[in-house]
């Protein structure tokens, strides 16, 4: 059985193990270490890599950027020719992770969303090696939609347009929400009404497949409420989504600059 061994399982390395457990993955091909010992549900938890005493096939990398190069030379100990490195740490580039763990198998990195924990998430995937992406692809789908990326610039550019999406969906359905409670509606409910408005137009727009403009206009009556509501979205929202994935992107690289520890 093929031992996957991470590093850290907090909020992200939890959610992808909840996904693979939901598609049948074994629970016993995980191991999760975790310094507080809080455990993760339905796998094995130590609090250290010595107490996991096995030699990983996978290790993936699931604490924070930040930490790699303090982190980095006790995980090396365990890094065999025949170990993957999967790492899901933002900002870290390939030939950083490289330059840590010069002897493993391989490195993939993968920048996975919140939804894999419902097998509905978004992973892009980076690795060089087509026998390796063969042998990765039905693993990472379980979770949801994973395309391998043809470069570090597509990789993040897909990171940047899902990965941080869970909390700016948030954050869009808590304003409407917000919003319906200022105009008298009780909390429940208008939270609700937003959660499943958007819940429901998310799930239309991918099972009809349907360019969002025409979606749109099924739903825009000539000179309705909608168009009213549209003129003042429209008018912010591509300038506020790009700023907001420009902030995000500074902030990588920042990171990718802590972890070379430039
Ligand atoms: N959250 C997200 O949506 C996404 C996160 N990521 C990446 O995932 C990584 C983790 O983020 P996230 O899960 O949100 O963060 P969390 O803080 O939830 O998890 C961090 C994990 O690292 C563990 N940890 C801390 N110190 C050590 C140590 N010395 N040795 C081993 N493990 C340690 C923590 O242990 P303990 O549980 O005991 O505190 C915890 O399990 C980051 O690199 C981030 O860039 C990538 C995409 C999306
Ligand atoms: O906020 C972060 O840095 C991580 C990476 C993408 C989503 N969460």
């Amino acid at each position: 059985m093929t031992q996957n061994l991470f590093i850290g399982c907090g909020n992200m390395g939890s959610a992808m193990v909840a996904g693979w457990l939901v598609a049948g993955e074994d629970p016993a091909s995980f191991t999760a270490v975790r310094p507080s010992g809080t455990p993760v549900p339905g796998i094995r938890t130590v609090r250290s890599v010595g107490e996991a005493d096995l030699m990983p096939d996978r290790i993936v990398l699931g604490f924070k950027p930040q930490q790699l190069r303090d982190l980095a030379p006790d995980v090396a100990r365990w890094v065999t020719s025949r170990t993957t490195i999967i790492s899901i740490l933002a900002g870290a580039d390939m030939a950083t992770l490289k330059g840590y763990f010069p002897r493993a198998r391989a490195i993939v990195r993968v920048m996975p969303n919140l939804p894999v924990a419902v097998r509905r998430g978004v992973l892009p995937l980076l690795c060089s090696d087509p026998a390796l992406q063969s042998e990765l692809q039905p693993w990472f789908s379980m979770l949801g939609f994973a395309p391998w990326c043809a470069s570090e610039e597509e990789f993040g550019a897909i990171g940047f347009v899902a990965g941080s999406t869970p909390a700016y969906v948030a954050r869009f359905i808590a304003a409407f929400a917000a919003a319906g409670e200022g105009r008298g509606l009780d909390a429940g409910i208008a939270l609700t009404a937003a959660r499943e408005a958007v819940l429901g137009s998310a799930w239309l727009a991918a099972s009809s497949g349907e360019p969002m403009t025409d979606l749109a206009r099924r739903v825009t009556s000539p000179n309705g409420t909608t168009e009213a509501g549209l003129k003042v979205l429209d008018a912010e929202l591509p300038g506020l989504i790009d700023r907001t994935l420009a902030a995000a992107t500074a902030r990588s690289a920042e990171l990718a600059a802590e972890t070379r520890g430039s």
